[in-house]
């Protein structure tokens, strides 16, 4: 199913949970602003090359908008509508004060020289500038996308609007970025994964994970789980996928992967078909990688008991049935992926204050944050008799419709 389509499916569910009235429902539903724009440059051969940027805003009734910009192939208008409208869910279940947005370029970042991606950040920049702002819209990394990219945005952003730092989150430190922004959307799967084995009277130590996707996410995510004594037996990445029923060696495979620019070949493991990464034996699966690869082709397939979104929409809305009747608990991406918009939240907050907090207040706060949010969702679960996503989706729609109504419509 369409990203868009499975994540318009889990808000109408949710509505009806909710018994919100239809053309309530419709305005929660439809986009603040789409913006397609045409970002055309020079590569370094002098050749042209054109490609198509886009940035949703989704919702803004909780506060500025706010979300990750993608450079990938895939990206196109459906896919970063559904995850504009995952960011407005994802920031009210974490209660942080933000509505949606997200945007992104069709492009394929390894493609592109250094100086090529300078140039194509910064004619999309010029773009869009006139419709982000601190208090209206702001970006931050997502797949394909990372600090460098961030500090073009702020410089561009700057020539037209004066230093604003504020104006992205994800940065380098020495830009104003908060200090474990970078390892916080791992960070944040991690003590989801914790607050979630507990109930079911487990921890992370000793459970085997297989993770999808070794970028960003799923590298924290793996270094953070195999210190906390969790046993990583498979990752995968666009390289390939390898497995070591022993527990892969992170710290090893963190180094191979820089030296390698990827985890091919690693020596303390044996390589397996990337397609099967999905279904190897696990405790607890971590897709990180792309939407929709959890599907009702492999769901059936599936070993794992647990599985954790550290990925936006991994999981189609017939994979979830299937998994559902096999006893398969999903901890849903607007919750366990939620730790780097909330600690992109605490770098927006520094900048505006002009005050740098240290790392341990930044991982204690994004603790509490989390372990909140775990809990309000289990306890909407348990009101609406549904289960952790749907639980999640109540949550989030509820409060973005309360803010909604508070502010009404009159001009
Ligand atoms: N960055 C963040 O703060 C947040 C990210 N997310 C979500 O987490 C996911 C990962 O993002 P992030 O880690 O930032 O992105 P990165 O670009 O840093 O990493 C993506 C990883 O996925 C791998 N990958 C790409 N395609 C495939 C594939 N077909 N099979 C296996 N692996 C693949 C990449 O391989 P390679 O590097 O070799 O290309 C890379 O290891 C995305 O869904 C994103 O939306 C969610 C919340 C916040
Ligand atoms: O850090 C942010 O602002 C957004 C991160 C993001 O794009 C996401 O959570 O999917």
């Amino acid at each position: 199913m369409n990203a868009l389509a499975a994540t318009n499916r889990n808000f109408r569910l949710a509505s009806k949970l909710l018994g919100i009235d239809s053309k309530l429902a419709k305005s929660l539903l439809i986009p603040f602003r789409e913006v397609k724009v045409e970002c055309t440059i020079p590569k370094d051969d002098g050749s042209l090359a054109t490609f198509v940027g886009f940035r949703v805003q989704h919702d803004n009734s909780r506060g500025p908008m706010k979300g990750g910009i993608r450079y990938h192939p895939q990206v196109e208008t459906d896919e970063v509508n559904a995850l504009a409208q995952l960011m407005t869910w994802k920031a009210a279940v974490a209660n942080i004060p933000y509505g949606g947005a997200k945007g992104g370029i069709g492009c394929d970042p390894s493609q592109l020289t250094l100086s090529e991606l300078e140039r194509l950040t910064r004619v999309f920049t010029q773009k869009i500038h006139d419709l982000i702002g601190i208090q209206i819209d702001v970006p931050a990394p997502d797949m394909g996308t990372g600090p460098q990219t961030m500090a073009w945005i702020l410089d561009e952003y700057s020539k037209f609007h004066g230093h604003s730092p504020a104006i992205v989150t994800g940065k380098p430190i020495d830009l104003g970025g908060s200090l474990g922004r970078d390892a916080a959307t791992g960070r944040g799967v991690l003590f989801a994964t914790e607050a979630l084995l507990n109930e079911y009277g487990k921890s992370v130590s000793g459970q085997r994970f297989v993770i999808q996707g070794f970028g960003n996410v799923g590298s924290w995510a793996a270094k953070l789980i195999s210190e906390k004594g969790g046993k990583v037996v498979a990752v995968s990445d666009i390289t390939g996928a390898i497995k070591n029923s022993q527990g892969l060696d992170i710290p090893s495979l963190l180094k191979h992967c820089k030296e390698h620019r990827g985890v091919r070949g690693f020596e303390g493991a044996e390589p397996v078909d990337s397609q099967s990464i999905l279904l190897q034996d696990c405790d607890v699966l971590i897709p990180a990688a792309l939407g929709g690869v959890i599907n009702k082709e492999n769901a059936k397939d599936i070993r794992a008991k647990f599985i954790v979104e550290a990925a936006n929409h991994p999981t189609d809305p017939e994979a979830d049935e299937i998994l559902k009747k096999k006893g398969v608990v999903i901890l849903p991406d607007i919750l366990a992926n939620s730790g780097g918009v909330t600690v992109s939240y605490f770098e927006w907050v520094q900048n505006i204050q002009g005050f740098m907090w240290d790392e341990e207040k930044v991982n204690k706060e994004l603790k509490t944050y989390m372990s909140k949010g775990f809990k309000d969702v289990k306890e909407t679960c348990k009101s609406h008799d549904c289960d952790l996503r749907m639980g999640a989706f109540t949550l989030a729609v509820n409060r973005v419709a309360r803010a909604t109504l508070l502010r009404g419509w009159e001009a």
